[in-house]
């Protein structure tokens, strides 16, 4: 067995070794650097028996390195030239896999049915379109009303730099935010390292970090999730404020200076200043101020 391509290609030929042209329409920056591409490797933590899915090849450079590591690597690539390339350069792999299509949208699970030895991947390491970040977080964790039913092992994924700072940032800290709830209610979030723009090929405009995400089993518990949701998007709403002024459409300022003290935050605090469990809290002691609830007599 090969590999395989969902759909079939016509593309220019490419010489194995010419790195092809960078496509700004699909976000492609060539990862150059070896330091950057073993500490991918190495966060990954991979066992020979793991089943990798890798968003995002490009020319293969990371592929390469998980191919002799893990028992199998399925990879997504929009970018029907590059596919072309792929399929050259990683022919002596039989335990890889390549889809052309579109991340976001290809029914992964779907592609996979006839192709048993790459079902079910339990880990994702990928250096991803920093464009679409924000869905392919969401694609792989799911929401918090929402979490994938069955969620991967570990993700490592190198993003913009700006964005890793947000996904592990600690409450009251600057970059700590709507994202930051949303992504550590789902996953425990950490820093790997930092890579500066020089190390791609043409480089972005920005730095970029290294993170490692590990999907909780058991998240802290919000009795009504969508609730949840509703409150982080008013409490984000206008960082400037205050939280009570900011939620001041969904429960009274005195109820809620009440409900913060009860849960160990300042009265004056901003949405940033609360943590995952002390939101998740407070959604929990405000459910009967949900729309349709009426409130306690
Ligand atoms: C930043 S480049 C990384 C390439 C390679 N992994 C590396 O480290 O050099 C992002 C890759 O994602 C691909 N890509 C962009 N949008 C995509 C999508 N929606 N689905 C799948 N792949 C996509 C691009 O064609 C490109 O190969």
């Amino acid at each position: 067995m090969g590999f395989f391509i969902v759909q079939t290609l016509l593309a220019p030929r490419y010489n194995e070794q010419m790195t092809p042209k960078a496509r700004k329409q699909f976000a492609q920056h060539w990862l150059r650097s070896e330091a950057a591409l073993n500490q991918i490797v190495a966060a990954a933590q991979l066992q020979k028996s793991e089943r990798i899915l890798e968003i995002g090849p490009g020319t293969g450079i990371l592929t390469r390195r998980l191919l002799p590591q893990a028992e199998s690597v399925v990879a997504v690539e929009i970018d029907r030239d590059l596919c072309k390339l792929l399929v050259q350069k990683l022919r002596s792999f039989d335990n890889f896999l390549l889809l052309q299509g579109d991340f976001l949208t290809l029914d992964i699970d779907a592609q996979l049915a006839s192709f048993p030895a790459f079902q079910n991947p339990n880990k994702v390491v990928a250096n991803i379109p920093y464009n679409i970040t924000g869905p392919i977080l969401e694609k792989l964790l799911g929401t918090i009303s929402q979490p994938a039913a069955d969620p991967f092992d570990l993700i490592v994924l190198l993003v913009q730099k700006e964005v890793a700072e947000r996904l592990y940032a600690k409450p009251s800290s600057r970059a700590f935010g709507a994202l930051s709830v949303r992504v550590q209610y789902l996953a425990e979030c950490e820093l790997i390292c930092e890579v500066p723009a020089k190390a791609f090929s043409p480089p972005p405009k920005v730095d970029s970090a290294v993170v490692r995400l590990r999907p909780r089993r058991v998240e802290p518990q919000a009795t009504e999730p969508k609730w949840l949701e509703t409150l982080l998007k008013l409490g984000f709403s206008s960082k400037r404020k205050m939280l009570r002024n900011n939620l001041k459409s969904v429960v009274e300022c005195d109820r809620l200076t009440q409900l913060l003290e009860q849960l160990d935050v300042n009265p004056q605090a901003r949405a940033e200043d609360l943590s995952v469990q002390q939101w998740v809290a407070l959604s929990n002691l405000l459910t009967d101020c949900r729309p349709g609830i009426s409130a306690p007599i």
